[in-house]
């Protein structure tokens, strides 16, 4: 059997990252920035009020209280501006542009707030409550490197230099197709032999937590033309396409059977539990890679976390560094299948103990839901008793 390791490998060899366009800012959230960003104007951009007050050579303040004329009003966004002479003041605003003579802004709360003239009650030392020009960023500065992903904050200070579009490795687009004649979408009433369609639902969530694009496709049945059909109506608009079921040795095997004779998608058995029939490859023109992942539901979860997520990061231009593992005492006995890497479902406490959930089989949904790691068994370990230090894979 292939090993884990090696099919990670051999995913991530086919994987490319997705080619940068540039890309309305509303559009950009989640993407990865292909560029260096900078600002073409400091930020501030010019020497602006902290509070709402009055703008003061800090010089008259010299005994206090003091009062002063009040010869101009200055509100944000303001452009023509009237000097502050001495023995003057202007009332000013938050973000308004400190005026020239002015070195210090009194906050309102420290005078009698009038408007012809006010009573100073407090002095004020250069500077005070004043915001330099270019104390966020110098003009010509990088604000964002390329190869970040851009969130609110990182969306934010890119509207802040003024960029309305930015070149991007934009979010992976992931079709996903479940397959099985026995499957009904939720909502709808159960036949004989029927289960609700899950996978598709995980799978396409699943995708959009790790930062892509999905499109949840309506439920195949078991006929592999159908499969195909679909499949090519698809491609258009997928990176990249994941399937689940019809992976194994049924009779009913309409993704193998559709895919195998391609000569592009290999089926394989990986030494893993649970997901240990996957298939691999590229499809259509555009050789798009696909991922023919087990139906079983705790299977197919697991695969994504282990195969898919990873080549979602590498498309979106990330590094692909090695899932970060903890480790973790186990509250109980726990078994593994020989020559397979198990990923046990478990539930990790503070205390640093992790206990599986109880329900390990790979139909086992309810369970799966109340887990929030994998427990990693190695192949060569068939069994461990209470108390070993294994590692743990963070859900
Ligand atoms: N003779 C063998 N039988 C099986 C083997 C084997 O090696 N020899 N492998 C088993 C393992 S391991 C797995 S995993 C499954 C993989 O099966 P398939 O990928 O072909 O998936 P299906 O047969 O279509 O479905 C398996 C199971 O999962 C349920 N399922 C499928 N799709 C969904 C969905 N979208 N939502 C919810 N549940 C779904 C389906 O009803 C089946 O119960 O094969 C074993 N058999
Ligand atoms: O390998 Mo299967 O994925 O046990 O359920």
């Amino acid at each position: 059997m292939k090993s884990v390791d090696a099919h990670l490998a051999e995913v991530l060899a086919t994987i490319r990252p997705l080619a940068p366009l540039e890309m309305e800012l509303e559009r950009a959230l989640g993407t990865t920035l292909a560029e260096d960003v900078s600002s073409p104007v400091p930020l501030p951009p010019f020497d602006n009020s902290a509070m709402d007050g009055y703008a003061v050579r800090s010089a008259d303040l010299s005994s206090i209280p003091v009062t002063l004329p009040v010869v101009d009003d200055v509100a944000a966004g303001s452009g023509e501006l009237r000097a502050v002479g001495p023995g003057h003041t202007v009332r000013i605003m938050t973000g308004a542009p400190v005026p020239p003579g002015a070195d210090a802004v009194v906050p309102v709360e420290w005078t009698d707030g009038g408007t012809a003239s006010v009573v100073i009650n407090r002095g004020a030392s250069a500077g005070n409550a004043i915001r330099r020009a270019g104390e966020d960023v110098q003009a010509g500065e990088i604000v964002l490197k390329s190869g970040t992903v851009i969130g609110p904050t990182q969306l934010g200070i890119l509207a802040g230099v003024g960029r309305r579009r930015v070149w991007v490795r934009p979010r992976p687009r992931v079709v996903v197709i479940a397959t099985g004649a026995e499957l009904v979408e939720p909502g709808n009433t159960l036949g004989p032999g029927q289960i609700w369609d899950s996978n598709s639902y995980t799978l396409a969530a699943a995708v959009r937590h790790a930062g892509g694009e999905s499109f949840r496709v309506g439920i195949v049945g078991d006929d592999p033309a159908d499969f195909l059909d679909q499949l090519d109506a698809q491609l258009v608009r997928a990176d990249v396409v994941i399937t689940s079921g019809g992976v194994s040795m049924g009779a009913y095997e309409p993704v193998k059977e559709a895919l195998s004779p391609l000569g592009t998608v290999r089926f394989e058995r990986v030494a893993m539990q649970p997901g240990m029939p996957q298939g691999f490859g590229v499809v259509g023109e555009d050789h798009v890679p696909i991922f023919a992942l087990p139906g079983n539901p705790v299977s197919s979860f697991v695969s994504f976390v282990l195969f898919v997520e990873p080549a979602l990061r590498k498309m979106k231009g990330l590094p692909v560094t090695p899932h970060a593992l903890g480790r973790a005492t186990t509250a109980g006995p726990l078994r593994s299948p020989e020559g397979r890497r198990s990923y046990l479902r478990g539930v990790l406490s503070s205390d640093g103990t992790v206990a599986p959930v109880h329900g390990q089989g790979s139909h086992q949904l309810a369970a799966l839901a109340t887990a929030n790691c994998l427990i990693i068994v190695p192949e060569d370990v068939t069994e461990l008793p209470a108390g070993t230090v294994v590692e743990v894979l963070p859900l």
